[in-house]
């Protein structure tokens, strides 16, 4: 699991190591691992252009000092200061040793034949989107030759939610040090922060236990495990699914297929798609009549297509009177957000997984902190809150979150969320703490997306036939195979 540390719990860390006197050393350790990510990014040094966007603070003490060491090694670096009175004083003079030029935000920048670009405006210490001269020049970095690299955060962005008021640097990368900010993965944040490099400075044994979270494909793969010699169809969890209509079976097919297809035990389908379902999966068992008639499940998966009147409603009213966990998912969204109270006081486990649209039906726009908005809803119904976007946050009623790390805009296709519907509930039926089993449902939707679209565009019945051997790549940890960047 990858911790995501607030700007506050990075600074109390920091404290830690300050008050030991540690200052000078904390920098060198954030401005070697940059200038080593540069290097390996660039190739070589020698010759190579770099350009340095200097702010008055110690994210631009980083970006100078790691100018030096790139200057040091042959590269023709020109630092551009933002404000020369007060850019950190040892770093600027480190950088001068090594040969390397300065200037001012009018002056010769080198940003039109740039190789790299590294951003040192603002760090942790940023408020607000940039001001007008450093957000001309992020703009000229962003259209310039140069590859673009933050120093810590993209400058402009919210480090910890995400949030982009106004003008921000776009990276390619990010290089980031003691933690990986959440604003580095959720939000508008995500798409300026690129791929993101965490350099160890020495912070973990001070950081106080994170309350966000991204998981790893070995973290997943334990919801996940292969049936045992004692196993039968009915110990791996049996998965209920009321979704679909006679008219519409769609939802209902996609969604009994994406549970059966990630724990092939068992899966029950109560509803009118029922012909539509048990034509498309002969392995359901399948009635027509109410949730009550389809047998004895582990988790039900309430929602997809399947109408908002009154005989819909009489039917999630009964899934949730069960004290089993419940995935409440797209018309079971609306319906629930008329009538919280069905949701709010159950015992056993919710799941509610809203896109941006239905989380607003819950009297509340998500805005730019998705994570506060998520726990927010999370802690006002007792409920875990799926909140899908490119990158999916999960909260639990008492803040722990989670932050997808696999989501694929090749996702954005009609079905997607029915099939992570059923996903979800096959990994519920088995018991596991729902917080972290709906992110590893996330998770999991992602990798599939990711599985489907390497041979071109893709619809929601290529996620479900993918399934199979997305649980067989991340049971046999394929981060690496499968290009995970994490950190
Ligand atoms: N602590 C340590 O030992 C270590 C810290 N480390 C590094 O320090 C960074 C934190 O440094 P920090 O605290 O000095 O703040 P920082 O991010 O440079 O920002 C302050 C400057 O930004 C300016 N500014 C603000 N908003 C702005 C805007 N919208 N648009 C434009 N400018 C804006 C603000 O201007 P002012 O408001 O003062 O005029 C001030 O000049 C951290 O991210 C990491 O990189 C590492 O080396 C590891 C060791
Ligand atoms: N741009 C995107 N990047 C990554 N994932 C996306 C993107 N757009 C949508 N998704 C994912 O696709 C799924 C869409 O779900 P939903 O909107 O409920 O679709 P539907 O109702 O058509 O099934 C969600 O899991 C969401 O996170
Ligand atoms: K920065």
């Amino acid at each position: 699991m990858i911790g995501l540390s607030t700007a506050a719990e990075v600074r109390a860390a920091e404290d830690v190591l300050l008050a030991a006197g540690r200052e000078g050393a904390l920098m060198q350790r954030a401005a070697t691992g940059l200038a080593v990510v540069c290097l390996r990014l660039l190739g070589r040094a020698h010759g190579a252009r770099v350009t340095l966007l200097v702010g008055a603070g110690n994210n631009g003490g980083d970006a100078l000092f790691a100018g030096a060491q790139l200057a040091a090694r042959g590269a023709r670096v020109t630092a551009v200061l933002f404000d020369a009175d007060r850019a950190h004083p040892a770093g600027l003079a480190a950088l001068r040793r090594a040969g390397g030029r300065v200037t001012g935000p009018e002056g010769p920048d080198g940003l039109d034949r740039a190789d790299l670009v590294l951003d040192g405006i603002v760090g942790i210490g940023g408020r607000g989107g940039l001001r007008t001269e450093a957000a001309r020049l992020a703009e000229r970095a962003a259209t310039g030759p140069g590859l673009t690299v933050a120093v810590d955060v993209p400058s402009g962005v919210d480090a910890d939610t995400g949030a982009v008021e106004g003008a921000a640097f776009a990276a390619v990368h990010t290089v980031t040090f003691g933690a990986v900010k959440p604003g580095l993965v959720v939000g508008e944040g995500r798409g300026y922060a690129g791929t993101v490099h965490l350099v160890d400075i020495g912070l973990a044994p001070h950081l106080a236990p994170a309350r966000a979270h991204q998981l790893t494909d070995a973290d997943v793969a334990a919801h996940l495990e292969p049936p045992g010699p004692t196993d039968d169809k009915y110990s791996r969890g049996v998965v209920g699914v009321v979704a679909g209509s006679a008219v519409y079976p769609g939802a209902a097919v996609l969604c009994t297929g994406a549970a059966l297809r990630t724990r092939p035990g068992l899966v029950r389908y109560a509803g009118t798609a029922a012909d539509g379902v048990r034509a498309a999966w002969p392995e359901a068992i399948v009635t027509d009549g109410r949730p009550g008639d389809a047998g004895r499940v582990q988790a039900w998966v309430a929602g997809p297509g399947m109408g908002t009147d009154d005989d819909a409603r009489s039917v999630l009213a009964e899934v949730l009177a069960t004290d089993l966990p419940v995935v409440v998912d797209a018309d079971a969204l609306t319906m629930a957000a008329r009538e919280p109270d069905l949701v709010r006081g159950r015992t056993a486990p919710t799941v509610l997984t809203p896109h941006d649209r239905e989380f607003e039906r819950f009297g509340v726009p998500v805005g730019g902190d998705r994570i506060s908005s998520a726990r927010r809803l999370a802690a006002d119904l007792g409920a875990v809150v799926l909140l899908k976007g490119d990158a999916t946050v999960v909260a639990a009623p008492d803040g722990t979150a989670f932050v997808n790390a696999t989501g694929t805009s090749d996702l954005a296709t009609a079905g997607s969320g029915d099939v992570l519907s059923g996903v979800l509930g096959s990994l519920l039926a088995a018991g596991t703490p729902a917080a972290e089993t709906a992110a590893a449902a996330a998770h999991l939707h992602g990798r599939a997306g990711q599985i489907a679209a390497a041979r071109g565009p893709i619809l929601a019945s290529d996620l479900v036939r993918v399934l199979p051997d997305t649980v067989g790549r991340v049971r046999g940890g394929g981060d690496a195979l499968l290009g995970h960047s994490g950190a």
